[in-house]
């Protein structure tokens, strides 16, 4: 074994020549290395990665081994804990105080699987050991409800701090708050913009979230004043556009996904998620028929020049998961996790570069 010194001073050193891939700066600058402690031949520290559903995360341990290994000595034991802090860029304000990032999920068109990708996305980021949380504001078919088998249950009310505050629904560690709770469901109310703007905004003032490091906004197809108020009202750190590969399914993505670039609204969009990619049997589970095209997802991507962050399957086994009140990731189909949890880790990864550049989300301004 050859001779060498440690200290913490050159583990800091070392690991000083690691770069965040994606932040493109090095982890000590990013104050992401803590608790170095040197041991004989040993040194221990933890990095505290910007979310859990970090893909980045082997690579990261592997670089920080090999900086170890090249700049003090290979004969040193690594021993590296990895934790996370999801990163904000919102400023604290009365509204939503726990919340870290808001995350609204829009589609052009109707029936293209935006609930059904919210629900599972949110699942797969619980997975990952993130805390989150979803709001269906879906007026025309609040669908949340049922896909996670609380269609029957109505939210309780605590007294807190001189206020009344609605405790959302938990469910497989979830929290769930729906427009859908608030009628019951055999009863079909027809929802008026203002109506529903009115709930939405009672989500964010008067429900007690606790703490939260992605909350998702299931928001009615097309563009609505549904949209405009959530805009309005808290910043949103971004938004995932949700489309089929259809031509015309992907027409009106490009609609939904233009609202959130103008000026007045200005939400970065994270990247888009094609969902029904193709169609995959379950008894030929290699075989894929693009039964709605193919490639759609990717041309609306390019055009917009946002990440692709995930294909999903057409599979039987999510359409029924989601009726039995189950979100499919929950069942252990290796294809249809993969897909989400990839999913999952490229919208998280986005959100962290996002709240690198360091500019606060702010809620839109608009003259009424
Ligand atoms: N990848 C998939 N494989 C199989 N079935 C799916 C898939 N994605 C969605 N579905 C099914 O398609 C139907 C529509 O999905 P979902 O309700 O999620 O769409 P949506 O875009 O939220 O609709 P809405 O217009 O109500 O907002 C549901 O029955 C759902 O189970």
């Amino acid at each position: 074994m050859g001779e060498f010194t440690v200290n913490k001073e050159k583990v800091l050193q070392a690991l000083s020549t690691v770069e965040e891939p994606d932040l493109k700066k090095d982890l000590v600058t990013l104050g992401m290395i803590q608790d170095v402690e040197i041991g004989v031949n040993q040194v221990r520290f933890t990095v505290v990665l910007t979310t859990p559903a970090c893909p980045l995360k082997e690579l990261i341990r592997r670089n920080c081994v090999a900086a170890i290994h090249d700049l003090i000595s290979p004969d040193i034991e690594v021993i590296i804990n990895l934790t996370a802090n999801v990163t904000t860029s919102r400023q604290t304000g009365p509204l939503l105080p726990g919340v870290k990032n808001v995350i609204a999920v829009a589609s052009g068109k109707g029936g293209v699987g935006k609930s059904t990708v919210t629900a599972n996305l949110a699942m797969a980021l619980h997975r990952s050991g993130a805390k989150v949380g979803i709001i269906d504001a879906d007026i025309f078919g609040p669908s949340i409800p049922v896909m996670f088998g609380v269609e029957h249950m109505q939210p309780t009310i605590t007294p807190k701090n001189g206020k009344n505050l609605i405790n959302p629904i938990r469910q497989y560690g979830i929290k769930l708050m729906s427009i859908g709770f608030l009628t019951p469901p055999e009863s079909a109310v027809v929802w008026r913009g203002p109506m529903a703007s009115q709930a939405l905004k009672q989500f964010f003032a008067d429900t007690d979230w606790g703490d939260l490091d992605y909350l998702l906004i299931d928001l009615p197809p097309g563009t609505s004043d549904i949209h405009i108020t959530l805009v309005q009202t808290v910043p949103v750190a971004g938004a995932v556009i949700v489309t089929t590969p259809q031509k015309v399914a992907l027409a009106d993505a490009i609609k939904g996904l233009s609202m959130f670039r103008q000026p007045q609204i200005n939400v970065p969009v994270l990247g888009v998620v094609e969902n029904m990619a193709w169609f995959t049997p379950e008894e030929l589970p290699d075989h894929q028929y693009h039964i709605f095209g193919k490639g759609g997802g990717q041309l609306l991507a390019d055009k917009f020049d946002v990440p692709l962050l995930g294909q999903v399957p057409l599979v039987q086994g999510i359409r029924e998961a989601g009726d039995d009140g189950r979100p499919a990731f929950m069942n252990q189909n290796e294809m249809v996790n993969d897909a989400f949890r990839n999913a999952s880790e490229a919208l998280a990864r986005q959100v962290a570069i996002r709240n690198a550049e360091k500019v606060k989300t702010q809620v839109v301004e608009m003259d009424s």
